[in-house]
Formats: C-alpha cells, sequence, structure tokens
C-alpha cells in the first residue's frame, strides 16, 4: 500500500554493533535467501542490536514487535477500527511489514500464544502470503520481507514453547554473553568508561552468571553492565553503580542479594 511510509522504518545511523562470532555473514546468507530467522539467548546479550545492525547494514527497514502473553492475531495482522465515518481497516505491524519488504522482528514471541504464533505459519514457508480473514484479503508478501524471531531457550517450559511446526520454519542463530575481551570492550564503548572499569564488571558479571541455577535464574546481562557503567560515569562510586544496576535487578533474595554485593566488593 503506497501511503505507508517505509523511510520511517528504515535506521538512518549505524547502530554500534561488536561481532562476536560469524553471526554476520550467516544472517546476510539467510537474509539473500529470505530465511526466516531466530536468534535464540537469554535476555540483554545482543540480539535487538544485531537486528538493527543488519537492518542498518542491509537498509532494510525494520518493525519490532514487543510480544506478550496478552497479544492477539489481530495485534499483528490488523483490525477494524471503527471511527466517525464508519469502520476503517488498520494493518497491524506484520501486515505492514509484509506490504513495505521491512524486516520483521517479533522479540521473545514464546510469550505470544500458539494461537496468535500460527498467523506467521503461511509467511514463512514458500507461499510467503498473509490471510487478513476478516478484511478477505490475502496478502502476497514484498519480495525483500523477512521475519526475524527471537527466543530465550531458558525460560522455556513445556507449558510455554513454540510448536514444532513453528520451530522448524526458521534458520537458528545461537547468541550468548560474549567472551570477556569482547563484551569488556562493548561496556566500555557502551558505558563510556575505561577499559579497566569495564573489565572489573565483566568478572562481577561472570561470578553471577556461574549462581544460574544455583539460586539465580539468570545472570548479569551486557545491558545490566552497561548500566552500571553509565551510572560510574555519571560519578556515583562504582559499589552503588554496581548494587543499583546490577544486584537489586537480578534477585529478591536478602541472601543471594549479599553473595553478589560481596562479589561486587572483591572487584571494586
Ligand atoms: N555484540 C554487541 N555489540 C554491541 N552492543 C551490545 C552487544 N551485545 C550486547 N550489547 C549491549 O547490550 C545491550 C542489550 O542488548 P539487546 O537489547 O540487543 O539485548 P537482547 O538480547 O535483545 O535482550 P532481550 O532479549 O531482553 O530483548 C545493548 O543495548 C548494547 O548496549
Amino acid at each position: 500500500m503506497s501511503e505507508i511510509d517505509r523511510d520511517q522504518y528504515l535506521i538512518k545511523d549505524e547502530p554500534y554493533y561488536r561481532p562476536v562470532q560469524n553471526e554476520v555473514v550467516m544472517y546476510e546468507a539467510a537474509y539473500d535467501a529470505r530465511m526466516p530467522v531466530m536468534l535464540k539467548g537469554p535476555t540483554g546479550c545482543g540480539k535487538s542490536r544485531f537486528v538493527e545492525y543488519m537492518a542498518w547494514k542491509i537498509g532494510a527497514p525494520l518493525i519490532t514487535v514487543a510480544c506478550n502473553e496478552d497479544m492477539t492475531a489481530s495485534d499483528l495482522v490488523g483490525r477494524f477500527l471503527l471511527d466517525i465515518n464508519g469502520t476503517k481497516w488498520q494493518d497491524g505491524p506484520l501486515t505492514v511489514a509484509a506490504r513495505i519488504g521491512a524486516i520483521c522482528y517479533l522479540d521473545e514471541v514464546v510469550e505470544a500464544r500458539q494461537d496468535t504464533t500460527v498467523v506467521i505459519h503461511p509467511l514463512t514457508d514458500h507461499r510467503r502470503q498473509l490471510p487478513l480473514e476478516k478484511k478477505g484479503e490475502l496478502v502476497h508478501a514484498h519480495p525483500d520481507f523477512q521475519i526475524v524471531i527471537s527466543y530465550n531457550p531458558g525460560y522455556q517450559s513445556l507449558m510455554k514453547d513454540l510448536k514444532q511446526s513453528t520451530k522448524q520454519r526458521f534458520g537458528a542463530l545461537d547468541f550468548d554473553y560474549p567472551s570477556a575481551d569482547i563484551e569488556t570492550e562493548i561496556v566500555a564503548h557502551e558505558g563510556h568508561v575505561d577499559k579497566e572499569t569495564a573489565e572489573k564488571l565483566v568478572q562481577v558479571a561472570q561470578r553471577s552468571r556461574n549462581l544460574k541455577g544455583h539460586g539465580l535464574d539468570e545472570g548479569m546481562s551486557t545491558r545490566l553492565l552497561v548500566y552500571a557503567a553509565q551510572l560510574i560515569g555519571k560519578g556515583i562510586d562504582p559499589q552503588s553503580a554496581c548494587r543499583m544496576a546490577l544486584v537489586r535487578p537480578l534477585t529478591d533474595d536478602p541472601d543471594m542479594r549479599d553473595t553478589l554485593d560481596a562479589a561486587v566488593n572483591t572487584y571494586f
């Protein structure tokens, strides 16, 4: 539909992304094949940043949808809205992406109910179609349309997982917190702190990641390390910065909190 302003979804400035493995080359090949891609990995490890960077590099518009359990198929596909002139169809983000040839990034897709997730099926196989049942229209995806989903395998349970018939429509790239030297580089760059401070933050995080499954559901993410670095960059003393950005968000358990505070104190 010509009235959609495609340019608004373009990423104008290069996002900072530090490649970790061969993910850039792999993604480019998948994009060339318009293969649906699944990014697997823990929270705050760089998946969204990676998609932004790839969209910028390719020059493709990017439409991101944060999925949640209340999301319905209509939230993705579109719905009729009432206005003073009667009813008017409004495309949802998935439909807009299919029409303009955007990369549609469904963040944490497993949060959505399975009856919502299945609407992506006809778009992710050879059909590349999206039926708008309520409107009686069959949208043929633009040749540049691609679908990308993110998925945190750590959170999944039998109750909440993607169906095999959904999973097996995607090529998957594994993401994880980067090695210490790369993560230090990222934290120093994003948090505007010196290398030595970034290194210490990464060491604290690595300690917390060893506690995953032993009282912690998840270790400190790269995102939290960037937060801590930003506070330190604002002149906050490192211990207080780490308490606020690294320890308190992670746990409500007083013993675990003390353990993590102690880990912070050994480095700062
Ligand atoms: N490889 C990387 N290059 C540059 N920045 C990174 C990288 N990895 C992580 N970061 C930093 O970590 C922050 C969090 O990453 P991002 O938002 O992409 O996480 P995510 O994996 O998408 O998390 P979630 O699953 O919770 O949405 C980014 O804003 C960025 O500052």
